[in-house]
């Protein structure tokens, strides 16, 4: 096969105009049409780069001096933003953050769905964008003696120490702080990946912003925990609110964090939040929403676009704990939520009856298969929301929405590729995209959640 000319070769330097930002924050740059993707840039700079690696496709870069700087940069409030990979946008102040999300939403719907005639709103920023976050999980490592805990460097698993996460709750700090220093104390080994030992290897802490109550998950590679009671003990007299510590164990060499066992080790299996008037207990293992102020905006403009009067029937797709399917209930006949992790269906059912909400059923499952067989025992939606994880809907779910033509169809997403992708296939099966609310769910990330409208256009 002939070689690949490319207008650029490995080491050289050169000078570049950014033209555009990926979807994980680092910057575009093309000579003679070919792109360099380049961290730290921003549309609109000039820079002077040294190309660090070239594929047949794409390369990479790495800039040696910016010369015109766009207008939007800013000097990033984190001190460790530049090793850590937990934030990607913290050098483009808030409000270039929200021109290039919307931006990101509008290319891909054009470039990968081909979505035409659909309304793409401003982003729905938040007021003040730090803090934001109520879940903190990062791995634990070990330095000089100490245990270390934090974000990944990007694309290592170096863990970068953190002493405090400025898109974090303050109360997440204090526990990840506390934990480091505790079971430090009773000689806790972190996990250690190449050789599969040790114990420690991730910690979750969850706070409900509005009840003030915390919840933490250490996730260990063994079923022991040494030291258990006096661990549990400190926790105890040193977090503030504590409601809840809960062991799960995963002994398995993996990337994924959770493994199947799940143990209470001291207080309640859940916490509780609320969003608007509704309440929540979250479990350990259970998907929550971890902007909850930005979440009320997300589920009101679901509500919105299911323009629901009392009569209808509603499915909410991958519901977690039930969140967006108690806010439809509120408004609808009788609505179905499925969703794969039995806790989380668990906490569903509670959530249900702690609001007193009767017109909600259940199901434990993958939607895929749920939802067809709902539609072949005659349950048919006038209205389906879908909130799917990153990778988007099932090809057999999006059949199953074709087939049974709910009048309405309200895609939540945080991904806004696959869910271009996923607008698409239901375009060409009789739907029309009328609009698309993107919102903030994660400033100082790369990441934004769109709600989208869809309609039959089919009488
Ligand atoms: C983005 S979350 C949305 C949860 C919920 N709607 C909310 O706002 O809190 C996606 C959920 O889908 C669940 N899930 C993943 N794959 C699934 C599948 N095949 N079928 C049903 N649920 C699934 C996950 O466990 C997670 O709770």
């Amino acid at each position: 096969m002939a070689k690949v000319q490319l207008p650029v070769q490995k080491n050289q330097i050169i000078e570049v105009t950014f033209e555009d930002l990926t979807h994980d924050g680092n910057g575009v740059a093309k000579v003679d049409g070919y792109p360099l993707f380049i961290a730290n840039g921003l549309p609109g700079e000039r820079a002077k780069v040294k190309v660090t690696k070239l594929n047949k496709g794409y390369g990479f870069a790495k800039i040696l001096e910016i010369y015109e700087k766009s207008r939007y940069r800013v000097i990033p409030e984190c001190p460790i933003y530049e090793e850590c990979g937990g934030c990607q946008l913290q050098h483009l102040s808030y409000e270039g953050q929200l021109i290039a999300k919307e931006k990101q939403v509008s290319d891909v719907m054009q470039r990968i769905g081909k979505i035409e005639n659909v309304t793409i709103h401003p982003v729905l920023g938040m007021e003040s964008p730090w803090r934001y976050r109520n879940k903190s999980q990062v791995p634990i490592g070990e330095r000089e003696g100490g245990l270390i805990g934090g974000f990944y460097r990007q694309r290592t698993h170096d863990i970068i120490d953190m002493k405090e996460c400025l898109i974090q709750v303050e109360e997440n700090d204090h526990v990840l702080k506390k934990v480091k220093e505790i079971c430090g104390k009773y000689g806790i080994k972190p996990y250690d990946e190449k050789s599969h030992k040790g114990v420690l290897r991730h910690v979750m802490a969850r706070y409900g912003k509005i009840s003030g109550e915390t919840m933490i998950v250490l996730i260990t590679k063994t079923a022991e925990l040494p030291n258990r009671k006096k661990i549990i003990a400190e926790l105890v007299a040193t977090i503030p609110n504590l409601k809840s510590i809960v062991q799960n164990v995963n002994s398995k060499r993996t990337n994924v964090i959770f493994g199947n066992e799940t143990k209470v080790l001291w207080g309640r299996e859940t916490i509780t939040d609320s969003i608007g008037e509704i309440q929540f207990a979250i479990s350990a293992r259970s998907f929550y929403q971890v902007n909850p102020e930005q979440t009320k905006v997300l589920y009101e403009k679901a509500l919105e676009y299911a323009g629901l009067t009392g009569a209808e029937t509603v499915i909410d797709a991958y519901c977690g704990i039930g969140t967006i399917s108690l806010f439809l209930a509120q408004k609808a006949k009788k609505v179905y939520g499925v969703e794969i992790i039995p806790e989380a269906i668990d906490d569903a059912r509670r959530n249900a009856q702690l609001n007193g909400v009767e017109n909600v059923e259940f199901a434990v499952g993958e939607a895929e298969k749920i939802i067809p067989n709902w539609y072949k025992q005659g349950i048919e939606a006038d209205v389906l929301v879908v909130d799917p994880p990153r990778k988007g809907c099932d090809q057999a779910l999006l059949d199953t929405i074709m087939q049974m033509k709910p009048k309405k169809v309200v895609y939540v997403s945080c991904n806004p590729a696959t869910l271009a992708r996923d607008l698409r296939i239901l375009e060409d099966g009789g739907y029309q995209t009328l609009e698309v609310q993107p919102v903030d769910m994660f400033p100082m990330t790369a990441h934004v959640e769109c709600c989208s409208l869809l309609v039959r256009t089919d009488k």
